[in-house]
This record gives C-alpha cells, sequence and structure tokens, in this order.
C-alpha cells in the first residue's frame, strides 16, 4: 500500500517543539499532502515554524483553530499539561477526530486522557526518537526513521492500524505494549539514564565548590559522552520524572544499590568481584552495538 499516514486530511500539532517539529517535518519530507496546522503558547515557536515550512498556518488561542476540518490531533507538549489540554480541547473535536501524543510517560496519564476525550478516540504513542535539544527550530528531518514508536493501546481497531499507518509510512517500526509496562520499561531505560546524568553533572558542581576548582574546565570525551542528555529541557524532563514518579524512584534505588555494591568492592579492593561486575557491564554494552 502507497503512503497515506493514515489517510488523515488535515493535522493539528499541540506544541511546536523538537518532536512536533520533526514531525511536521518529517512529515512534509515524506510526501503528506494534508493540511498541517500547530498550536503553540510561544509565539516565537510559530513564527519558527511556518518559516521553515513545517506549518501551514499556526495558533495561540484554541478558538481560532479551523476544527471543523482537523482529524488528526497530536498532543506534543510536556506531559504534565496534557490533562488540561485535554480538557480545553474536547469540545471542539469532531466525533471522528483520533486524538494521539508523542509523550515520554503513559500509565495512568493515557487510561485519564482516554475518559476526558470520549467520545473522540486517544491512542497513545511514544516514539523512541530524540536529542537533547527543545524546540522547532532544532527540529530533524527525517529523525523517526528506522526507530520505535511505542503504542499503549490494549485492543487493536481501525484508529490503531491508521496511528501505525501514520508512523509506519514516517519509516518507524511500531511495537504496542501495555502503558504500565511501558512506564517501567523507559523508566529504566531512558528516564534512569537522563536522571544519572543531571545527578552526575550536579556531583561535579558540588566537587568544584569542594575545593574551588572548576572541575568543568578538564572534561573528558568520557565525561562529554557520558552527560550529552543533561542538557536536556528542564521542563520536559520534571514534567516526565513527576509524572512517572513511582517506576523513576524505583530505578533510582536500584541504581543507588549498583553504586553502593561498585563503592564496596572498591573500597575492599575486592579485585576480583570489580572484574565480574565490570567484564558482565562491558558485555552487555559491547552487545548492544
Ligand atoms: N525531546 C525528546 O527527545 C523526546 C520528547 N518526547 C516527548 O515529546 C513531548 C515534547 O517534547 P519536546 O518536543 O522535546 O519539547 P520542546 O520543549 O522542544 O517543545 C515543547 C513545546 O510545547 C510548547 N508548550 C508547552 N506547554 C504548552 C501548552 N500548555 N500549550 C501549548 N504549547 C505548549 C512549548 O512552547 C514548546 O514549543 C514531551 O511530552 C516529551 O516527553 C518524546 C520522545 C523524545
Ligand atoms: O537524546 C537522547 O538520546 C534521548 O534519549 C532522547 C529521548 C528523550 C525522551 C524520550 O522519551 C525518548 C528519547
Amino acid at each position: 500500500m502507497g503512503k497515506d499516514f493514515g489517510g488523515f486530511k488535515s493535522i493539528l500539532i499541540i506544541g511546536l517543539g523538537l518532536i512536533g517539529g520533526s514531525v511536521a517535518l518529517s512529515l512534509r519530507k515524506e510526501g503528506y499532502r494534508g493540511k498541517i496546522y500547530g498550536f503553540d503558547l510561544n509565539e516565537y515557536r510559530i513564527k519558527k515554524a511556518v518559516e521553515m515550512g513545517a506549518i501551514d498556518k499556526g495558533f495561540t488561542d484554541i478558538e481560532s483553530i479551523p476544527w471543523d476540518e482537523i482529524d488528526l490531533v497530536i498532543l506534543s507538549t510536556p506531559v504534565k499539561t496534557f490533562l488540561t489540554i485535554a480538557e480545553n480541547i474536547k469540545r471542539y473535536l469532531r466525533k471522528d477526530t483520533v486524538v494521539t501524543d508523542v509523550g515520554s510517560v503513559k500509565g495512568e496519564l493515557v487510561k485519564k486522557l482516554e475518559e476526558i476525550l470520549k467520545p473522540a478516540v486517544f491512542i497513545g504513542a511514544h516514539p523512541i526518537a530524540g536529542t537533547e535539544k527543545e524546540g522547532v527550530e532544532n527540529a530533524v528531518v527525517g529523525l523517526f526513521k528506522g526507530k520505535k514508536v511505542i503504542l499503549t493501546v490494549d485492543h487493536q481497531d481501525e484508529h490503531t492500524e491508521r496511528i501505525k499507518k501514520f508512523w509506519e509510512d514516517l519509516g518507524s517500526k511500531v511495537e504496542i505494549m501495555d502503558p504500565f509496562v511501558h512506564d517501567f520499561v523507559f523508566a529504566a531505560v531512558s528516564h534512569l539514564p537522563h536522571a544519572v546524568a543531571f545527578a552526575l553533572v550536579d556531583a561535579l558542581i558540588e566537587l568544584s565548590k569542594e575545593r574551588d576548582i572548576d572541575l568543568f574546565l578538564y572534561p573528558g570525551a568520557g565525561f562529554k559522552d557520558f552527560t550529552r542528555i543533561a542538557a536536556s529541557s528542564p521542563v520536559v524532563w520534571k514534567d516526565i520524572f513527576i509524572e512517572n514518579k513511582e517506576e523513576v524512584l524505583h530505578t533510582i534505588d536500584q541504581f543507588i544499590k549498583s553504586m553502593e555494591k561498585l563503592k564496596d568492592y572498591i573500597k575492599n579492593e575486592d579485585e576480583k568481584k570489580l572484574i565480574d561486575l565490570l567484564s558482565e557491564s562491558r558485555e552487555r554494552r559491547l552487545s548492544l552495538d
């Protein structure tokens, strides 16, 4: 079947950020012919999105949006804004409008969105692709090519199929996952690494104060590799940490246990245990590439 991006004629992207902007630009690049509208509280982002050819028209007030045209809405703002946005837009939605999102947290949040938005359909989606940058000005064409997109639906119907087709036509590989399993998995592989990167930079700020030496004058490649994601948006990440609080706290607890174990082996100069732990971690990491 040819590309039809799920057959949606008019798309509204709420939040012209890195991800919303990348969706819009990638749709254009892949040949999407319908209208793309944008909504953002930040006027600069709208101006920029129009200039870049990402959207046809942008809005800062909800009432001016041509709602009778729109058959797909994509929530692309920080996750803690979703519920208020859903409450604010629900009365404008057509019965056949599908609402989806790109948020990094699912669980209870998607259950609430499904309820609020009824009778419109909500399909939770999470593209596993991004960067540490923010805003449409840093959007990346083709960001989702070859990347996974997780849909958190509990049954498959024609709406799921349309959203699946939407992402597949952008080059993504779609997987279905339970929303609560999603939050456990991505707390471990995404939210914890971001928390650790932010905390590592914080540790160096504190250590710099201890000896009055600016440790950031001496970054090695390892430090830079490791902490790239600590340059990510504070607003986006405080929302993710709080919205997925339980799973994030659980992964931080495990990380502290792993650090304590390592600390112990170093303190006791336990070479055998150190070699075992480092070797197992190295093998796991090598198997990723
Ligand atoms: N940054 C990344 O690499 C990834 C982010 N995500 C998810 O994508 C979503 C968007 O993240 P980014 O694009 O990185 O953020 P961003 O900071 O680049 O863009 C967010 C945009 O939303 C706008 N905004 C904020 N509150 C709003 C509101 N109430 N109404 C209208 N507009 C509002 C901001 O002005 C901004 O332009 C988040 O839910 C995040 O969890 C998902 C995958 C990757
Ligand atoms: O910049 C990176 O390496 C990321 O890990 C981007 C990212 C951020 C949030 C997500 O929910 C998914 C991907």
